[in-house]
């Protein structure tokens, strides 16, 4: 199995000159967000839910009512012309995103996903070192990759596997950025793995410029910009959490009939949350306010007068979903995620529900991408222990030795 690596253009980073100009492109068009208030979803039965007793709660977005009880509501009903309606070309868009996680769904539940892991000619590619590319990774990025191809939607698409992006069809409205399997490197001991997805307008002011260029632009776009974020995650269900510009909303795969049906409207993360996530064998690498405010959340003296627990499965995606369950803060603080399909995305996601995303500083989501893996420290969570976190000012870890595991 062939993976496209394009390695032409000049390591992927925003040239100078646009460095003033991409930020300004970024008025266009404004953003008042696409969509519409007023949610509705219609009624159907649940004939293949058998009366589980699976109710989706009538709950209040921005008041209007979403979902119906005792009924189901399936993303593409969701976003559709009696949901939310994002669009035509977006719903075509998410149905082939759907489809293509599917897929890979089915991939890392297979029995063949270890064989297939085990097939050494795909992996570790020089230079990657220990963030080499995984086997299901890569077949990942070609099912993501044929899906937007196919959705005839997507002008560019930016993948976390690939040197640079791709152009797929000229006139596309849309623009993807995405890791399409994160956390691969614990597939073999089945632990849960996810894809994460961020979507903007193409950016047409740049139509003119060359292919290359105009591919690393429009992927180098603010996450202030995103239309839609995603992740998908793949654990005892599949869940896609999604956000259209208002709230995040998460998805349960139904396997009786393969519609991803809404099982969580309008998620608000708690303001607090007595857990922290985060690779505390790292410890004697972080700074001193990070530590400081771990030693202070665990036993119990920070602002939240409880003692906090450490919840660490080492998957953003899973690590981030407990998160927007439970509350708490996630985090990487070394330079290891990346701002374009990991920070953004996930940034949007927590904002959606009312936390914040940062690098310990920063807001993410104003932040403005110079290179196209760009890696950044990433911390997402709720509100308050977000602020918290942020006050001890020194949580950024600097040193960045490299770990074996
Ligand atoms: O080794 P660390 O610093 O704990 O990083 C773990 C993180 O790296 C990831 O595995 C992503 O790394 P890759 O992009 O190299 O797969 C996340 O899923 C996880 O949260």
């Amino acid at each position: 199995m062939q993976t496209p690596r394009v390695t032409s253009y000049s390591a992927q980073v925003l040239p100078p000159k646009y460095r003033y100009i991409l930020p300004k492109l970024h008025n266009f068009p404004p953003k008042g967000h696409l969509f519409p208030q007023s949610i509705f979803c219609r009624k159907r039965r649940m004939a293949s839910l058998g009366g589980s007793g699976f109710v989706v709660r009538s709950q209040v977005v921005d008041g209007s009512s979403i979902g119906v009880d005792n009924g189901i509501c399936t993303l593409n009903e969701y976003v559709g012309k009696g949901g939310i309606d994002v669009g035509d070309d977006l719903v075509v868009l998410l149905d082939h995103i759907q489809y293509a996680c599917k897929r890979i769904a089915a991939l890392v539940a297979s029995p063949f996903n270890s064989s297939l892991g085990k097939q050494t000619s795909l992996a570790g590619i020089s230079g990657y070192g220990r963030d080499a590319p995984k086997p299901l990774d890569i077949v990942s990025n070609e099912i993501i990759l044929s899906s937007l191809r196919n959705s005839g939607k997507v002008a560019v698409m930016a993948s976390e596997e690939d040197d640079a992006p791709i152009w797929l069809t000229d006139g596309g409205p849309f623009v993807v950025v995405t890791d399409p399997l994160d956390g691969s490197r614990n597939i073999d001991a089945s632990i849960p793995t996810g894809t994460i997805f961020g979507i903007y307008n193409r950016l047409v002011e740049l139509d003119d410029l060359p292919e290359e260029e105009k591919a690393l632009l429009n992927s180098l776009q603010t996450g202030a910009r995103l239309v839609a974020a995603g992740y998908v995650l793949y654990s005892s269900a599949t869940i896609l959490c999604a956000s259209f510009g208002s709230g995040t909303h998460a998805f349960t795969l139904d396997r009786s009939t393969g519609d991803f049906i809404l099982t969580h409207p309008s998620i608000k993360i708690p303001s607090r949350g007595q857990i922290y996530s985060v690779n505390d064998a790292r410890y004697f690498d972080w700074p001193e306010g990070l530590r400081r405010y771990i030693d202070t959340v665990r036993q119990g003296k920070g602002r939240y007068p409880k003692k906090y627990s450490a919840r660490y499965i080492c998957s953003l995606v899973a690590d981030l979903h407990r998160t927007l369950m439970y509350g708490g803060v996630a985090m990487n603080p070394r330079d290891h995620l990346r701002i374009v399909y990991e920070g953004n995305p996930l940034s949007f996601l927590v904002e959606q529900a009312g936390g914040r995303g940062s690098d310990g500083k920063n807001r993410i989501l104003s932040m403005q991408p110079v290179k196209l893996h760009q890696r950044l420290p990433l911390f997402l969570g709720s509100l308050e222990d977000m602020e918290e976190l942020e006050s001890y000012g020194d949580v950024q870890q600097k040193v960045n030795p490299g770990y074996e595991v």
